[in-house]
């Protein structure tokens, strides 16, 4: 097989207003077409305004020659049609810059929903832990999209504004001398390609701007939340946190000051020149006049298109805004383009075997962005229907070996195989939803105690009896009888509800599940199910565990041993494999690491048990 290579060439991307202007079609299609109708009136009132003016002064010729009534007609035309462009200047845009209000707006709310759907579609974490999607992630929860979308419609009608009346006045020039029409528009592209060039740097100074001070806010936030609360007050920390905050603010922002200061002042020189350049127009049409080879009204109606030429010089903040939005459009396409589940239906994939043993055939990874090998050359069959416990030092990778299970990443090598099927062949919401799992960053869901539970297969029938067999398994109906409202109770202080301790809440985890597996989940993934218990608590939890989920897949992550010696086959993980595996007695007799680390924590049990 012969290497192909690719030849294409990468689009240029389309430039911001063309992006917005597409974004703002594809979302309030109306609004944005009477914003174009507004925009495109609006462009010919300078026209309009040069020509009715010019009409009256030339109808006041007329009335110096012929007398009232016989001008009389055309000096009202010309009053009329002055008096209409200046109410039309007056109004359009009022109403450009309301619907422009609407428009935004309807685009931020689209965005903003259209981002957290392409991170949440994907069935792994890989999107979400991205740089770029984070930044843009904490771009739409900060509101800062909202800012930039409407800011960003605002301007490309502002400018939009500006810039149409200044071409229309452009052209009614030309039919003074071409000469001015076209020299004035070329200093203007000029200017304008200069004061563009220092935006689009301003612009590029910006970028890592929201992450830092996303930082900042984060040292922030950690005075005032309840959880950093307790650290924050005992080491002393709250003014370290405010310093560290300051500084990071001001160092996010050094570098946009810098450059904006920069906008301000080449924008004032070239306006200045550009503005002199202008007012050069006036002295052949001042000496026309003289000769008598321009009447007064035409005089007046180029002199009048002129001046509107002037638009072209408007170089405000709108030109960052627009940059700034058509970014953030450019930065929304592509991660749905990264995420084509968001834009394709998914392919059809297989049925999830519904029982079959789980095979890591060969497995290496590593995390994205990361050169480190977590895994490597893993090979392990997890038994079904029987329980695995997985052991090993920290950092051993235990908790990354059930995130692949989840589907949460693809190996980088090899591949995991369930009931021989390749998981990457099964869809993954199926597979996902056949797992149930505590992590050990388990959520405090501050909801009441039921929903706690009850998340664990939304939409499953909630029968009080399972509910009440799911709370004893997992050691959570001693938990029930002391809360003052029992399954109603919310878990949370913030929503003048109760909280539970650690291992009350280890409980609820364990519940959720458990309700899990009660719906039809057959992979029961443990992570340190028991850590936050207390010793008679976590004896007597893993058998009732057992029990509560008969013919599943049971993996369980555990650094006591007193619970993993009960699982049906042990696996010792270190360097990124597999190095030891048997069941409990089988490993002691062996004598190896498992019997090494076994023996140090027994030991140390029965040390703290004599004394
Ligand atoms: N999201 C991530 N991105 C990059 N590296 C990660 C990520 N999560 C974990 N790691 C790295 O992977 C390695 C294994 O972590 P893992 O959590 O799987 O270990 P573990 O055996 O479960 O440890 P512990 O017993 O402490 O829970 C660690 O070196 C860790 O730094």
């Amino acid at each position: 097989m012969t290497a192909t290579t690719s030849t294409a060439v990468p689009r240029k991307p389309a430039p911001p207003v063309v992006l917005l202007i597409t974004e703002a079609l594809r979302t309030d299609r109306s609004g944005t077409a009477a914003l174009l109708g507004a925009l495109a009136c609006f462009a010919v009132l300078p026209a309009g305004l040069a020509i009715a003016s010019g009409a009256l002064i030339g109808s006041l010729d007329r009335l110096r020659a012929q007398g009232w009534p016989a001008a009389s007609r055309d000096i009202l035309l010309a009053a009329a049609g002055l008096g209409l462009v200046f109410l039309l200047q007056l109004v359009l845009p009022m109403i450009a810059r309301a619907v422009a209000e609407r428009v935004g707006r309807a685009l931020d709310r689209a965005v903003s929903g259209r981002v957290v759907t392409a991170l949440a579609a994907p069935a792994g974490l890989e999107r979400l832990e991205d740089p770029a999607s984070r930044e843009l992630l904490a771009a739409v929860r900060g509101g800062v999209i909202a800012t930039n979308l409407r800011d960003a419609v605002t301007g490309v009608v502002n400018i939009g504004l500006v810039r149409a009346a200044a071409t229309l006045s452009a052209l009614v020039l030309l039919g003074y001398r071409w000469w001015v029409a076209l020299g004035l528009l070329a200093a203007y592209c000029c200017a304008m390609v200069v004061v563009s060039k220092l935006y689009q740097r301003q612009l590029v100074s910006a970028d890592g701007t929201p992450a830092g001070l996303a930082r900042a806010l984060y040292l922030k936030s950690l005075v005032t939340t309840a959880p950093a609360a307790k650290e924050v007050r005992v080491f002393g920390l709250a003014d370290w946190l405010l310093g560290g905050y300051r500084g990071e603010w001001v160092r996010a922002l050094r570098r946009v000051r810098t450059e904006r200061s920069g906008v301000v002042r080449v924008t004032v020189v070239s306006t200045l020149a550009v503005a002199a350049g202008q007012a050069l127009v006036f002295v052949p049409l001042a000496a026309d006049l003289a000769s008598g080879a321009l009447s007064p009204g035409r005089f007046t109606a180029f002199a009048v298109a002129a001046v509107g030429c002037g638009g072209f010089l408007v170089a405000t903040p709108d030109l960052l805004h627009i940059g700034v939005g058509g970014e953030t459009m450019r930065a929304v396409r592509e991660l749905e383009r990264a995420n084509p589940a968001t834009l394709a239906p998914a392919p059809r994939r297989r049925e999830i075997p519904r029982c079959g043993s789980i095979v890591f055939d060969g497995v290496g990874f590593r995390y994205p962005h990361s050169a480190e090998w977590v895994l490597r050359g893993l090979d392990l069959t997890i038994e079904a229907a029987a329980s695995t416990a997985i052991v090993g030092v920290n950092g051993a990778g235990k908790t990354t070996l059930v995130k692949l299970l989840c589907g949460f990443y693809q190996p980088t090598e090899g591949r995991i195989l369930v009931d021989g099927v390749d998981l990457r062949e099964l869809d993954p919401d199926q597979w996902q939803r056949h797992c149930a799992a505590l992590f050990q960053d388990w959520i405090r869901w501050g909801l009441p105690l039921r929903d706690n539970v009850l998340l664990g297969a939304p939409g499953h029938p909630a029968e009080p009896h399972d509910l009440d067999r799911v709370a004893r398994s997992s050691g959570l109906d001693e938990v029930i009888g002391e809360l003052p409202a029992g399954w109603a109770t919310v878990l949370s202080r913030e929503f003048d509800g109760v909280d539970l301790s650690g291992g009350q809440w280890q409980r609820v985890g364990l519940a959720r599940a458990l309700w899990a597996v009660h719906a039809g989940a057959g992979v029961l993934l443990l992570d340190e199910p028991t850590s936050a218990l207390d010793v008679r608590g976590e004896a007597e939890l893993y058998d009732l565990l057992l029990a509560a989920a008969p013919g599943r897949t049971v993996v369980l992550i555990s650094h006591r041993f007193s619970t993993v010696r009960r699982a049906d086959q042990i696996v010792v993980l270190a360097g990124g494999r597999v190095v030891e595996r048997g069941d409990h007695h089988a490993l002691m007799a062996a004598g190896g690491e498992y019997a090494a680390m076994f023996t140090v924590q027994a030991q140390r049990f029965r040390t703290e048990g004599d004394a």
